[in-house]
């Protein structure tokens, strides 16, 4: 991991992937953050000891690898300025971009010609080094540099190479999917509760349960289904607790959350268009033209 690395945005995924890369062993003089909120910047740089600056372009032009980490309808601002970006006259930029639902075509026509552009889907649980990221490359981004992506992601967690097409589903069962779980354990923390439970103690079962549960799963390589058999007593309490869980509609809830998620993810360029020509973004009146 020699790169030096960009990370444009310094929020709750940019935290994420800078913390995980520093505890995967990255020196600190090899990240620069980009954050414009004053005292977010102060909060990331005394944290993790890096340096965070406000200028997208002075961080890129000190870097090899760009991550794009900010909202959707902050891309077009943030690509504004990477084009400026004097090449290093080293080894070709990176654009690697965590954003969710904005195709790398979107990226390609706004940075310099044949710029290569990769696109990620990573989730929160990178910042302890158990993310599950989904990596795709755009057109002109050949294997070397896809596996550079690759790797930096793969020291967060692991990785999965996916045509691009498939982004919108990885983002709803991956992306968001650290959120799924938490709900399901805020709810089983209320029903621990309702019976009788103190709350830290039906956050640390429910919690460890969830660790050992998705352990499990991972460590065995037996299906969910043989597993939840394998719970499952005759007659018992599992049994008894699957059948409401069916009744109320648990995998009709899944397959809704996870299809809004989807369309959302798709929705996501389009939405980031009509924001940022509101904003009078140059970019985003073009795209907007393009399309008309
Ligand atoms: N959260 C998650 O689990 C995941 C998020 N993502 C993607 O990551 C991206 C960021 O999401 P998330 O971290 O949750 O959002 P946050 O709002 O926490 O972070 C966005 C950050 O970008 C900063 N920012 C905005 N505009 C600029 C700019 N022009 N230059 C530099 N920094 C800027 C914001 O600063 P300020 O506060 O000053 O506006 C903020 O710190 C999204 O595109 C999302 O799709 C992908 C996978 C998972
Ligand atoms: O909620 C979101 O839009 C982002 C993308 C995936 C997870 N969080």
């Amino acid at each position: 991991m020699t790169e030096r690395v960009a990370i444009i945005g310094g929020g709750k995924i940019g935290e994420a992937l800078l913390a995980g890369l520093i505890k995967a062993g990255k020196p600190t003089r090899d990240l620069v953050v980009v954050e414009k909120l004053a005292a977010r910047s102060a909060e990331l740089a005394q944290d993790y000891g890096v340096r965070v600056t406000e200028d997208v372009r002075d961080a890129a032009e000190s870097a090899q690898v760009v991550f794009l980490a900010v909202k959707p309808d902050a891309v077009d601002s943030v690509l504004r300025e990477l084009a400026r970006a004097e090449d290093d006259g080293e080894a070709e930029r990176i654009t690697v971009s965590l954003v969710a639902g904005i195709p790398t075509a979107r990226y390609e026509s706004a940075l310099p010609a044949g710029a290569p552009v990769i696109r990620v889907m990573p989730n929160t649980p990178m910042l302890v080094n158990e993310g599950m990221s989904a990596v795709c490359a755009g057109r002109h981004a050949d294997p070397e540099q896809v596996a550079v992506a690759v790797r930096l992601m793969e020291a967060v967690g692991k990785v999965m190479v996916v045509p691009e097409k498939q982004m919108d589903a990885v983002t709803a069962i991956s992306g968001s999917g650290p959120a799924y779980f938490f709900l399901m354990v805020e709810a089983l923390v209320d029903a621990g509760v309702g019976l009788g439970l103190t709350r830290p103690q039906a956050l640390e079962l429910a919690g460890q349960t969830l660790k050992g549960a998705g352990e499990l799963l991972a460590e065995s390589g037996v299906s969910p289904v043989d597993l939840r058999a394998a719970v499952t007593s005759p007659g018992g309490t599992t049994a008894a607790a699957l059948r409401e869980f069916e009744r109320f509609g648990l995998r009709h809830a899944a397959s809704e959350a996870a299809r809004a998620a989807a369309e959302t993810s798709k929705m996501s360029a389009r939405r980031a268009d009509v924001e940022g020509s509101r904003a009078g973004g140059a970019v985003a009146a073009e795209f907007a033209d393009d399309e008309s």
